[in-house]
């Protein structure tokens, strides 16, 4: 401010220094005290540019710091504000808008910042300045000449940028259409390349060029009629106010030897020189306002996109270390093996009851084969919540207990269509259970309400007893990862990629985690070792490394809560044995959710939930859903019968001296009611990296893909 002050006021005297030379030199002729006065005001005058140009000069590094601080801070904030934002929003975002729109409203912000400092404040001083001076030494009118002509400026300024604003929003518009488009292709482009659309890409590309060019040129002709039409009003405007100081009757100036009424040479030179010194940032305020509006369109998108509210607001709690004491209260969700689907309506009507007989004899006969209960759910008996909480009496010590209390949700909220119709499903600490379902039925989406991407629109989900909603983010991601389907990397070195699961872990922490996930023979392979770059979305990895990422990711972060979303469904069985033995060593002790297609990766889990159509249609274990002959057990004879056809059309029948996949899928299913609890249970010190454990390709799984 003290800068600004100085600048502006040595720059108004500069005129008047100038006015004594000149009248000095009118007045004396060339007399040397004349010389000697004009040299001496010159040479004041001077200086007071010199200071006035310093000072203004210096304004510019010290306020950098600040300016750049606020367009800093603005990006920090919406970015920080866009990644707290829901899945459905970034769902709906385009990428290559949105990093536009956040690159442009930080940009805006400095811009607005430095036109207010630099060009508005100093000109609105340096007006009224003038004004002041003009009314003292002339007449009031001549100031009232300079405001007019300011306010025709500043109109016309508006009138012409408002204009230009709309077809500046159109070149935004398209602009962050080019961008999407060329993002999109890129980011697609193996697609493109597969359906050989490059043409088709090229040309909606050219097309949205095609338009913004237009609307440049527009906006160009805009800006041309602005310039043409501030340089006439100031011009006109410089005349006016000459003329009306000369003219103006009356006024004295004191200058020697000029007539009353009459002004100086130097009065004119003064007055020149000042409007001089007003208009020449006025060129900038008119370029300033122009810039200023169009950052203000630039700062529209972002402003709407801080207003966005995150349908996710945080909760304060932590999660707890153990179940909370009510959460096996009356009101909780059905125990395990309790005969409720999911909308409470006793399950499978009409089931045969000998099914489910069977089912329970043949729990009997595993005796403690799991580490909960897994009564069919067609029991219904009490027995099973009593195992129920015995299990839970001596929870892992990382696990957690999860449930889901009449669940439902729709993506459209309560008015849409509903994905999810009451779930109730409960997974005690230590427990690995399996959602299967056909497809669309709302798997993945009961998957997002369990961390918490979106909300439910009635019911509950709960952590340890605590509602997700009452805890904070962070401890509730803290205790969980998830192995996703398709896994997408960011495009930097393989070792960013794993640690990514555990920011800070160390070197040797990170090769453990790689090794557990046997991912370490292929990081040896890679040309540059840990420091291979990946690509986009790890394109450059294949897609059971790009799994093997994730698990060792998840390894790393060593959650209570592991999830994985058909996390081998892609892959060869080669590599889906391995990773089935990685995430099955991952799972062991830990409270596990496996959603999958094919039910050989999931029938040794403690409990299967079967969702059809938004709802748990059948539960229980694998047996007990095979005893019970509904929709587990049509699956699981489909997929039989899908593995026939394919093994009659590769290999041909019985051309390896195997067994039918039905006969081996039924010496599979009885090998796996005889297996020991510990087995099991995953533990892999009792049992072959292929036998035993949590979401194994049983033998059976063998029979349905190896033949
Ligand atoms: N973001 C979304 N917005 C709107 N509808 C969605 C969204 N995601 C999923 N859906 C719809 O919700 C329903 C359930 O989808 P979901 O992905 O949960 O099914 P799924 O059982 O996991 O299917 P799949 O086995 O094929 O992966 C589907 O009809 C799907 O079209």
């Amino acid at each position: 401010m003290v800068l600004l002050l100085a600048s502006k006021a040595a720059g108004l005297s500069a005129p008047f220094y100038f006015k004594q030379a000149v009248d000095a030199l009118a007045a004396g002729g060339s007399t040397a005290a004349a010389l000697h006065a004009a040299a001496f005001a010159l040479l004041l005058s001077g200086g007071c540019r010199v200071v006035a140009g310093l000072a203004k000069e210096l304004q510019g590094p010290i306020f950098a710091p600040v300016s750049q601080d606020a367009g800093r801070r603005v990006a920090f904030y919406t970015f920080a504000h866009v990644l707290g934002l829901g899945l459905q929003f970034h769902l709906n975002r385009k990428t290559g808008a949105l990093s536009r729109m956040l690159e442009r409203g930080a940009r805006s912000v400095a811009m607005i910042f430095r036109a207010i400092v630099f060009t508005f404040v100093p000109t609105a001083l340096e007006l009224a300045a003038v004004c002041v001076i003009l009314a003292r030494a002339f007449h009031p009118r001549v100031s009232a000449l300079v405001l007019a002509t300011f306010a025709c400026y500043a109109a016309y300024t508006v009138a012409l940028t408002w204009v230009a604003a709309g077809i500046r929003r159109r070149v935004k518009e398209l602009d962050n259409e080019i961008t999407g488009k060329a993002v999109d292709a890129l980011l697609n482009f193996e697609t493109v390349k597969l359906f050989d659309n490059g043409t088709l890409e090229v040309r909606q590309y050219d097309t949205s060029l095609t338009a913004y060019q237009r609307s440049v040129v527009r906006l160009d002709y805009a800006a041309a009629a602005l310039n043409a039409g501030q340089a006439f009003i100031l011009a006109a405007g410089m005349t006016g106010v000459m003329l009306a100081a000369a003219l103006t009757p009356g006024v004295v100036t004191g200058a020697a030897g000029a007539a009353a009424g009459a002004i100086t040479a130097g009065d004119l030179v003064m007055i020149q020189g000042l409007l001089l010194q007003l208009w020449a940032p006025l060129q900038f305020l008119g370029w300033f306002y122009r810039e200023l509006r169009q950052s203000l369109v630039d700062m529209e998108d972002l402003f709407t996109l801080l207003r966005t509210p995150s349908r996710l607001p945080e909760g304060g709690r932590e999660l707890p270390a153990a179940p909370l004491a009510d959460t096996h209260g009356a009101d909780a969700a059905p125990a395990p093996g309790a005969s409720l689907n999911g909308s409470g309506a006793a399950q499978q009507p009409g089931a045969p009851s000998a099914p489910a007989a069977a089912a329970a004899a043949a729990e009997e006969a595993l005796g403690e084969r799991r580490c909960s209960n897994g009564a069919a759910s067609t029991s219904g008996s009490s027995g099973n919540r009593s195992a129920a909480s015995s299990s839970s009496s001596a929870p892992s010590r990382r696990g957690l207990r999860l449930e889901l209390r009449d669940a439902r949700f729709g993506y459209g909220g309560k008015e849409g269509r509903q994905v999810l119709k009451g779930v109730s499903l409960v997974a005690e600490p230590g427990e690995s259970i399996a959602i299967v379902g056909p497809s669309g039925s709302g798997k993945s989406t009961m998957l997002r309400l369990l961390v918490r991407l979106y909300d439910c629109d009635e019911g509950q989900v709960l952590l340890n007893g605590v509602d997700v909603r009452e805890l904070r983010q962070d401890s509730l991601r803290a205790a969980v990862a998830v192995v996703p389907q398709d896994t997408v990397l960011f495009n930097d070195t393989i070792l960013h990629n794993v640690a990514y699961g555990q920011p800070g872990a160390s070197m040797a922490a990170v090769r453990a985690a790689a090794s557990a996930a046997k991912l370490d023979a292929a990081v040896v392979r890679m040309p540059a070792g840990w420091g291979t770059v990946v690509g986009e979305r790890g394109l450059k990895l294949s897609g059971g490394e790009k799994q093997r990422v994730a698990i060792a990711r998840a390894f790393l972060r060593q959650p209570r809560l592991l999830i994985c979303d058909e996390a081998t469904s892609a892959l060869d069985t080669a590599t889906e044995r391995g990773i089935q033995a990685s995430l099955r060593e991952l799972a062991a002790g830990r409270t596990a959710v496996f959603v999958a297609h094919r039910l050989s990766t999931v029938q040794a889990c403690d409990r299967i939930y079967v969702l059809s159509d938004g709802q748990v249609a059948e539960q229980g274990t694998h047996q007990e859903l095979m005893a019970v002959r509904g929709l587990y057990w049509e699956m699981w004879n489909l997929q039989l019968a899908e593995q026939e056809l394919e093994g009659h059309l590769h290999t041909g029948e019985g051309d390896d001296g195997a067994p039918p996949p039905a006969q081996q899928q039924q010496q599979a299913l009885q090998g796996n009611q005889q297996r020991r609890p510990a087995e099991l249970a995953g533990d892999s010190s009792s049992s072959s990296e292929d036998e035993g454990g949590l979401p194994r390709p049983a033998d059976a799984s063998a029979g349905l893909r190896e033949r």
